[in-house]
């Protein structure tokens, strides 16, 4: 007898301590009960101290990843993570455009430690091209800065760069994360005509690496589950907020967080 069992699949760089990329993805699948599946865009060496180094994968191989899982088995949903290069991000795009699934976008750019994860000149493309294939697209404050090309320091600034991402870029919609801004942590769901703003109190902490990873993951996990992008939205923020509250402590910089912690539905 089979059995259904949703599918996610990220396509994103390695962290070899989990904390952030595809190891914390799948370990963010599997906690909401679904089936995770990776197609590997760049090896890094990397810790909770900084990025060692990196190296990518031939854009030809991801091709060869991307093709082994779709002429196989075709995932619910997808997210990208780190894609350092343009070449890469072609490869992507063919299958999005091809198998049209629920693609989320972390516009990884620079890790919580600081290190840069994506080739200045590959930022065009992503901007101009990918994009627009998401069904949603997930920059950290600095990300939609370089995205949207002007600086956010307020609500009203998050705003500005929300009507760029959807009336100039050409996204379906945009979740602009505020944990890099002050006070609470604020995250806004931008859709053509509906916002929806989502606020935790601000954990004293420096375990955030891999938030924005697990963040999007937990968010594609929901709509490969079939949830709507609010709903999907609503549980990211629930199940990194308590992630982080319940950081394991691991490491001597910023520590991964705990993918056991969120037992909600
Ligand atoms: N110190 C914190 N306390 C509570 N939530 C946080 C904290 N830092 C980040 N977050 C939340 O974690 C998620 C990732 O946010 P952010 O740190 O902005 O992204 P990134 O990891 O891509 O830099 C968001 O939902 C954000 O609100
Ligand atoms: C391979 C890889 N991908 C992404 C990140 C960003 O991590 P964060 O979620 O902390 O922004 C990272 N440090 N390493």
């Amino acid at each position: 007898m089979s059995i259904t069992l949703p599918i996610a699949l990220t396509v994103a760089g390695t962290d070899p301590t989990g904390g952030a990329g595809v190891i914390a993805d799948i370990k963010s699948f599997q906690s909401r009960g679904v089936y995770g599946m990776a197609a590997v865009t760049s090896l890094t060496a990397q810790n909770t101290l900084g990025v060692q180094g990196a190296y990518n994968v031939p854009a030809d191989f991801l091709d060869a990843q991307l093709k082994s899982i779709f002429t196989d088995e075709v995932p619910h949903a997808m997210k990208s993570g780190m894609i350092a290069t343009e070449e890469m991000m072609r490869v992507i795009k063919k299958y999005v455009e091809e198998y049209q699934l629920p693609f989320v976008i972390d516009p990884v750019m620079i890790s919580t430690s600081g290190d840069n994860l994506i080739d200045e000149g590959a930022i065009d493309y992503l901007r101009s091209e990918l994009l627009p294939t998401a069904l949603t697209v997930t920059p950290n404050i600095p990300e939609a800065e370089k995205l949207a090309g002007l600086t956010i320091e307020n609500e009203e600034d998050v705003r500005k760069a929300a009507k760029i991402f959807i009336g100039d870029i050409g996204v379906q919609s945009v979740i602009i994360k505020g944990g890099h801004l002050k006070g609470d942590a604020v995250d806004y769901l931008f859709e053509k005509d509906k916002e929806t703003t989502l606020s935790s109190a601000r954990v004293d902490t420096e375990h955030t690496h891999g938030t924005g990873c697990t963040f999007s993951a937990v968010i594609t996990a929901e709509l490969a589950r079939g949830k709507p992008l609010e709903a999907a939205f609503r549980t990211g923020k629930n199940y990194i907020t308590k992630a982080i509250q319940e950081a394991p402590g691991l490491g001597g910089g910023n520590g991964p967080i705990n993918h056991f912690a969120y037992e909600g539905e």
